[in-house]
This record gives C-alpha cells, structure tokens and sequence, in this order.
C-alpha cells in the first residue's frame, strides 16, 4: 500500500461487501488496523481512523449497523445511513479498504452463537439496553476474527463499550490491542455522534447541557466537594436547567466501571425521578477520584446521548 500524500485528496477505499472478498482483500497484509463504525460517519470516525492510518499499514473501516445490538422498540429502522458519504470521509482520513456486509453476510441462516461479557456489561447502558453489549461483543469479535487487526480503535464517547471490548479480547485471549480515541466534540461541548443527526441545530446546541453536566460534577470536585452524591447533585442542578431533558443516569464509576454513585431515573428501586443509589458512602479519596469517570445517559427531543468525562480533568 501507498502511504498518503499530503496535501492531495485521499483515493475513495475499496468498497468490500462480503466476507469472501475481505478474506482476499487482506491476504499477505501483516499489518492491520480496524475501525468499527455504524456508519453516517463523522469527525470522530475520523480521528479513530487517522490515528488508524498513523499506527498500521492497512486500515479497515467496517459499515455495519448491527441488528443484534438493538433491542426491540429501538431506533434500527430509522438508523442513518450514507455509504457514498462514508467513503469519501473513510477515505479522507486514510482508509484503505471499508467493508460493508449485509446483515445475511453477518448472520447466516442458521447463526446461534453469542457472546456474553459478564459483569460490567450488566450495569449502565447494560441495564438500560438489556441484551445491548451481547450485540456488540458478538459482532466485534467476528469483525476481529475476519480482518485479525493488529490493533482495533474504538472511541472513548462510548466509555462502557470499550471497557467491554476490552474485558471480552482479555478474557477470550484474542491478541488484537484495543486502542481508546478521546472524543470528539462540537464547539458546544456536544460529543459527536451519528444519532445527533435525528436533532435539529436548535437541538443540538441544547444537548450540549449533557456535557455542562458533566463539567458542573468537574467543577463540584475542583471546589472542594468530595463526596460522591454531592458531587452528582451538582451535575443535577446543571442539567436541570434544560427542561427537554430526561436523565436515565448520571453516575461515577471506577477504574473497573463499579458503580460508586449514581442519580436518575434507572436507578432501582425508585419511584422518584431523580432517585440516588450511593455505593460508595463516604468521601472520595484523591486516588479513587484520579481513576474515576462521570458517566451520562439521557433523552433529549426523543433522542437517547450518552457522554463521559473524566471526574479530574486531564491536563493537557
Ligand atoms: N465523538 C466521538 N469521538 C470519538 N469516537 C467516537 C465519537 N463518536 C463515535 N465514536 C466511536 O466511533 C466508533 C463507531 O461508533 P458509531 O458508529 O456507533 O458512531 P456513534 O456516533 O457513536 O453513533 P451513535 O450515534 O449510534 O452512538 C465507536 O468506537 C465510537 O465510540
Ligand atoms: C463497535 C460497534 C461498531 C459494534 O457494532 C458499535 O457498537 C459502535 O459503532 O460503537
Ligand atoms: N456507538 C454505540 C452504538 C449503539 O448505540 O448501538
């Protein structure tokens, strides 16, 4: 393969619908970096894919809206779509070959296996999506056994999904590295996202509160608060503000994504709306806090975000 030319337009990658021809497209190359996406790409596919570009010879952007990690009532039919637009930004960024099965090239008649992480997988986007992260580990493992990557790139917007991809590659000892991008965001503060599509500019600018509310949490620790549930109340009352949104979580979680607090709607056994479960009862230490992430998950105009942040921001 041609490394890119600076400055000239990228070649469009080669189009690839079936697991014959990505079988033959990738014979004799050795070194390989894959990037999963869903698809209507944007600037944070992008990065994934440069940092891709920069780190392997080939690199492998797969086009795949996942049946199996949609739960019933969800948004599969609706899920944007554009593959001429995805080849020119896969290509832009320095994809050299971009795979695009049908859901019959995936699951064949007669397909029955699954993956299942335990665990982490349960909790969060877990609880809310049940069913959701089998989806996900089952069609990531196959797109890692079909391309055998070196390395596969996967967003930290979507902290939890990686955590479990992670866990499933450690676990099943599949010699791919799992390698995290930061997110992406919009001037706002809004994380890049294909469903962001579904939400007008207007909209948009308002969603951009998910992550006021997770700064409000960064700013509660910077004052001084240390403990767990304050700190989240803190967040609450900043995402308050914006009356369209419904929280399902807010939460900080460790190192290993254990629960230590967390405010909403998903909280068990509530019936208010903003109910707390607090794990972790008493004040966090700096170590602790050093390794702990802010987790959100909301609607906004009929629009399920999720965001993260670190608690303590990482210099830069
Ligand atoms: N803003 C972003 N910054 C960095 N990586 C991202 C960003 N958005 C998505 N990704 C990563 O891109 C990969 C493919 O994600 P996907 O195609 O689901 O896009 P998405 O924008 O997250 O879509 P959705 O709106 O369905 O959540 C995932 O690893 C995801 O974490
Ligand atoms: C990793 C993934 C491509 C699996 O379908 C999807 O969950 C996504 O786009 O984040
Ligand atoms: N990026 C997350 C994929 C999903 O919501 O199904």
């Amino acid at each position: 393969m041609t490394e890119p030319t600076p400055g000239l337009p990228q070649a469009e990658p080669q189009l690839i619908r079936t697991v014959a021809d990505l079988r033959s497209a990738l014979h004799g190359h050795a070194s390989v970096g894959l990037v999963p996406t869903m698809g209507y790409l944007h600037q944070g596919h992008a990065q994934l894919i440069r940092q891709a570009r920069a780190e392997n010879r080939l690199v492998v952007v797969s086009v795949f809206v996942n049946p199996l990690q949609f739960g019933a009532g969800e948004d599969l039919s609706r899920y944007p779509r554009d593959l001429d637009h995805d080849l020119r930004l896969a290509g832009a960024a320095g994809a050299q070959l971009l795979f695009a099965p049908t859901p019959e090239q995936m699951y064949p008649d007669g397909f029955v296996t699954q993956v299942q992480v335990g665990g982490l997988a349960g909790r969060l986007e877990g609880a809310s999506r049940p069913g959701h992260f089998d989806g996900v580990a089952t069609v990531v493992l196959k797109l890692l056994n079909l391309v055998q990557p070196q390395r596969a790139y996967f967003g930290e917007k979507d902290w939890q999904q990686l955590a479990v991809v992670r866990r499933m590659v450690q676990d099943l000892n599949h010699p791919a590295q799992i390698v995290g991008v930061p997110t992406v965001r919009e001037p706002t503060g809004l994380a890049l996202s294909s469903r962001n599509s579904y939400l007008s500019p207007e909209q948009r600018a308002r969603a951009a509160v998910l992550s006021a509310g997770l700064r409000a949490v960064q700013a509660a620790w910077a004052a001084g608060e240390r403990q767990p549930e304050a700190l989240l109340q803190a967040g609450l009352w900043a995402l308050q503000q914006e009356p369209e949104l419904q929280l399902d979580y807010l939460s900080v979680v460790d190192a290993e994504l254990n629960v230590l607090a967390q405010l909403g709607s998903s909280v068990p056994s509530s019936e208010q709306t903003a109910a707390t479960s607090v794990l972790h009862n008493t004040d966090m230490t700096t170590a602790t806090a050093a390794a702990a992430r802010l987790l959100i998950a909301a609607r906004m105009f009929g629009v399920r975000l999720i965001d993260n942040m670190p608690l303590i921001p990482v210099q830069p």
